[in-house]
């Protein structure tokens, strides 16, 4: 919490997937826990890819989470699964409902820190709730980008690959995945196929 208000805060880590949201949000938690603090550490069950109980990079680092059953309007595990811990991390914050949004304004307003990460684009573009709302609440916000597979260039936008061809309008927004699924692209080289 802070020092003098006592009171805690919202921090969102955000941008295209590859831009280092999780490394950022690891090297957050290294240094709460090099500084004492208790941290609790949530990630969606929609996502397992680095295995159900761990928040990993995609360059390897993890660190070990509570996985969050996040069906529904919450407030699911993450309020109920607290024991005094003032730093509450979440990763892949694009796989809760808006419902996520109440969840962390009343971490913070029980001065707690909350560290939220999850990238803010689908893969057609468009704002992926509930980040725009999370970004609005919160007291400190990070957008970051990757490299463009394509030219090079600050990627801010998320290419979803499917048998090679641009997106389809009609697939669903949910498909866990990584680099065989998507790439991470800049403005003119994001290709969505409106039909
Ligand atoms: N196109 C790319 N741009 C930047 N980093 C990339 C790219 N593709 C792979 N990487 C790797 O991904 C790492 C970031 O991984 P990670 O923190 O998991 O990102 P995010 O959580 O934003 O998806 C980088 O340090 C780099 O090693
Ligand atoms: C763009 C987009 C992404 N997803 C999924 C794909 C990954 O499992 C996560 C993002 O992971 P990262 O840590 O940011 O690399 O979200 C999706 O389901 N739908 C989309 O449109
Ligand atoms: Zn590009």
């Amino acid at each position: 919490m802070h020092q003098i208000t006592g009171s805690g805060w919202i921090e969102v880590i955000s941008g295209s997937m590859f831009s280092g949201k999780t490394e950022e949000l690891l090297r957050r938690l290294r240094r709460a826990e090099i500084a004492g603090q208790e941290i609790a550490v949530f990630t969606p069950a929609l996502d397992d890819r680095y295995g159900e109980t761990t928040i990993g990079s995609h360059n390897g680092r993890s660190w070990e989470a509570s996985v969050v059953d996040n069906e529904g309007d919450g407030p699911w595990d993450v309020t109920d699964g607290l024991n005094g811990e003032m730093v509450v991390a979440i990763d892949e914050a694009n796989f809760f409902s808006d419902a996520l949004v109440d969840v962390c304004q009343a971490l913070a307003e029980d001065d707690r820190r909350v560290i939220v990460s999850g990238t803010d684009q689908t893969y057609r573009g468009e704002p992926f709730d509930p980040l725009p709302d999370l970004m609005a609440v919160a007291e400190y916000v990070d957008k970051l980008q990757a490299i463009c597979a394509v030219c090079g260039e600050p990627a801010t936008r998320n290419q979803r690959l499917i048998e090679g061809d641009p997106a389809h309008e009609d697939d669903p927004t949910y498909l866990v995945g990584a680099e065989e699924s998507y790439e991470a692209r800049c403005r003119d080289c994001h290709v969505v196929r409106r039909d």
